[in-house]
This record gives structure tokens, sequence and C-alpha cells, in this order.
């Protein structure tokens, strides 16, 4: 079994952990806020997060100068089925965040490939690096849209490209039927102030070990997470 690092952080519930983690996004938000115009933040989809979501939102913040980002987004429009888009309008750009300036990844174009270009520009209008993100990550072991093996996967690990990839996953029961992805990528994530990873259950616990276990960074990409020496990943988990 692994050694969980000291940047494991156990919570008894879900509720403690999305209050801790609320709390410390905004936080993080209010210090970027005290010495720059804008503040950002990087936003996954999945379940775990909601909570998160919902007391951010009702949380006192000069929302009008943050901008919320998009961790990844299936390749689907705002309003079609699995849109992250849509799922972060309904549980964090709600009450006070519902000032808060929005930046999704989809763009026109039948292939994910196709949108770069279009979302590469808006990402460019935004204030690098991020402040924070909230990272998911799936029984496989992927976080945002870096799934094992997929299409796409070394260019969504570089450091030095752009900040988003295309990516097709391998259909799975974690992917489901929509492989075809847009993701930031590693470059997106440097110099964070915090960078979080919520996860929740026994399952999720034990990927966690096994991805902190020597092996390719292919098979379990939140590795390249876990092993960068620069990025400090703080993992909040509760049962
Ligand atoms: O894009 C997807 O296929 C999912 O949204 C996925 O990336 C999700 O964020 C994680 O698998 C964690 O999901 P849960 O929080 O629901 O466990």
């Amino acid at each position: 079994m692994a050694t969980m690092p000291e940047t494991f952080h156990p919570f008894g519930n879900g509720d403690a952990a999305a209050r801790a983690l609320a709390d410390a996004l905004a936080d993080t938000l209010q210090h970027a806020l005290a010495t720059r115009a804008r503040a950002s933040l990087i936003v996954s989809g999945g379940s775990t997060p909601e909570p998160v979501y919902r007391r951010l939102s009702v949380t006192d913040l000069d929302w009008t100068r943050i901008d919320v980002v998009l961790a990844d987004e299936r390749w689907v429009e705002p309003g079609e089925e699995g849109s992250n888009a849509d799922f972060i309008c309904r549980t964090l750009l709600t009450g006070k965040a519902a000032q808060a300036r929005f930046t999704g990844l989809k763009s026109p174009g039948a292939r994910a490939a196709d949108g770069l270009p279009a979302t590469e520009a808006r990402l460019a209008a935004l204030h690098w690096p991020a402040d924070c993100a909230v990272l998911g990550m799936g029984d496989d072991g992927h976080t945002l849209s870096w799934f094992p093996h997929a299409d796409g996967l070394q260019d969504a690990l570089s450091e030095d490209g752009p900040r988003v990839a295309s990516i097709t996953a391998r259909q799975s029961v974690v992917t489901g039927m929509l492989t075809e992805r847009i993701t930031l990528t590693m470059r997106a994530l440097e110099d964070l102030k915090l960078c979080a990873l919520l996860i929740r259950g026994d399952a999720k616990r034990a990927a966690l070990e096994k991805a902190l276990l020597p092996g390719p960074v292919e098979d379990m990409p939140v590795r390249a997470l876990l092993n960068h020496p620069l990025i400090d990943l703080q993992i909040f988990w509760s049962p």
C-alpha cells in the first residue's frame, strides 16, 4: 500500500471536505484580488465538487473581478447532454457568483481539434497563471480529460505547448459515449497558488494509492500531477 503524502487531507464526510475546500478557494481568490485587478478559478465537472460550488456561489467575494474557467469539456454545446458548462452555470454561477465571468472550452467545429485555435484565443485573453483549480479524478486515474492512453494525451501533458488540447478518449464506463473532449494542459496549471484534487469514497482512495505507486503516466495520467516537482497538489478526500 502506498504511503499517503502530507498533502493528503482526509475529512470525516463530504460536507466537511467541501467546506474546507470552498473556504481555501475563497481565501486564495481574496488574496489574489487584493493585489491584482482580476483573479481566476479553474473548475471541473463530475458530481463530487457540486457542494463546493454551491458554497462558493453564496460566498462574499468581488465576483465581478473573478474569471471562472473550465478544466475540461465534452465536445458538446451548452444545452446538450454532458455539458460541463451547464453544470458550472447551475451549481456555481448562481447567487453571488453569477457576477463572475465564465470561459468555457467548446468552440465551433466538428472535432475538438478543429476548435482548438478559437478556444486557445479565448484563454489567451485571461490572466495567467491562474490562481486556483478544483480537479477531480476517476477510478481509472484520469484527471481533467487526461484519460489513460487517449489520443492527444501527450499534448495535454505538455508544459510548453498551448494551454488547451483536444482528446479522443478510449471509450470506457468512465467516459461513456462522449469520448471527444477538450482539456486544459499541464501548462495551464503551472504556478497555481492552490491546486486541489477533490475525491470521495474508497474506490477513489484505492485508485489514488495505485497512482502513487511507480508506473506509467499513460496508465494513470493523474500521476503527471502527483509526481510534478512544481505542482503542490492538495488532496481533499472524504469517505
Ligand atoms: O469528464 C468526465 O468524464 C467526468 O466528468 C470526469 O472527469 C469526472 O470529473 C471524474 O470522473 C470525477 O467524477 P465524480 O466527481 O462524479 O466522481
